[in-house]
């Protein structure tokens, strides 16, 4: 039986400023269920940042609720992991990858042999498990976003928020790091919200797609994707299916940002 495990309700967010208000989010609401991979995508500045900033309680909405695990986020949220675009500030260059992946361990109060079992699980599911004493300037942009992402499986949250977080590496990179986030939803069970501009990405990794109009925003779509659950890049990427969503995706993104689309009345 699916289990709702986060809830965005009517969320609105007007940045307020001496110079005028800007409302950033209009009114968004979408559910994600326990062990789904959802993406978002959307128009260039549309409030995808503001959204997850909302989401990861960094940012307090103007109106409206986030619940994680049927409790109000008013601030971040112990079981919430998150992976950004920019690695290389993400991790501490004077800590080994064992290390950085550590981090977050240290409010947990596990033994060092519990630590350790989940540091070299992690290391050993984002393929990393030989790197464990190199310092993340000594790894390619790749790799330090897979120590990103190893720190989050070690954590075992809850729910993984990624935001745009392969925007920076080449394609081949992209590829395969698109791979490691399907294997962790389709072997871990992980719950994931990725945000991306890709729209190939956003049907490639998610079993949903959320398109988001311009801003102030709300929800313009909530696409299933009905690709097999086993992907890979040549064989899914392939499938006329896969052109069909794509398409369609792509279309919505191009009457969001023309402001053609009209907003459903709830
Ligand atoms: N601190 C702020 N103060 C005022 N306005 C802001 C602030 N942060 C964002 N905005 C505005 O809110 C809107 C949404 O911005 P946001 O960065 O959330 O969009 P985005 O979809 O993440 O952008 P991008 O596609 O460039 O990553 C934009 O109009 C932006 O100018």
């Amino acid at each position: 039986m699916p289990e709702t495990l986060l809830k965005v309700e009517h969320l609105n967010k007007v940045y307020e400023s001496s110079t005028g208000n800007v409302e950033a989010i209009g009114d968004i609401s979408f559910t994600m269920q326990r062990g789904e991979l959802v993406c978002i995508v959307g128009p260039s500045g549309c409030g995808k940042t503001t959204l997850l900033k909302c989401i990861a309680g960094l940012l307090r909405p103007s109106a409206g609720t986030v619940e994680l695990d049927g409790k109000i986020v008013s601030g971040p949220p112990a079981n919430m992991a998150l992976v950004f675009q920019e690695y290389g500030r993400s991790l501490y260059p004077w800590l080994t990858v064992r290390g950085n992946v550590e981090l977050p361990l240290r409010h947990k109060k596990l033994s060092r042999a519990e630590k350790d079992a989940l540091i070299d699980d992690a290391l050993l599911a984002v393929g990393l498990d030989h790197a464990g004493g190199s310092f993340p300037w000594q790894l390619s942009g790749g790799m330090q976003q897979r120590v990103a992402i190893a720190r989050a499986v070690a954590y075992q949250p809850e729910v993984l928020i990624m935001d745009e977080p392969f925007a920076a590496v080449d394609a081949q990179t992209r590829a395969d790091l698109e791979d490691l986030v399907r294997s962790l939803h389709r072997e871990r069970g992980m719950s994931i919200l990725f945000v991306t501009h890709d729209i190939d990405e956003s049907v490639y990794l998610g079993e949903r797609v959320v398109v988001l109009s311009k801003s102030p925003t709300w929800v313009q779509e909530d696409l299933a994707i009905d690709l097999p659950a086993e992907r890979d890049q040549i064989t899914t990427r392939a499938m006329p299916r896969f052109t069909e969503l794509r398409t369609y995706v792509y279309e919505q993104i191009q009457r969001a940002k023309r402001g053609q689309a009209v907003r459903p009345t709830s």
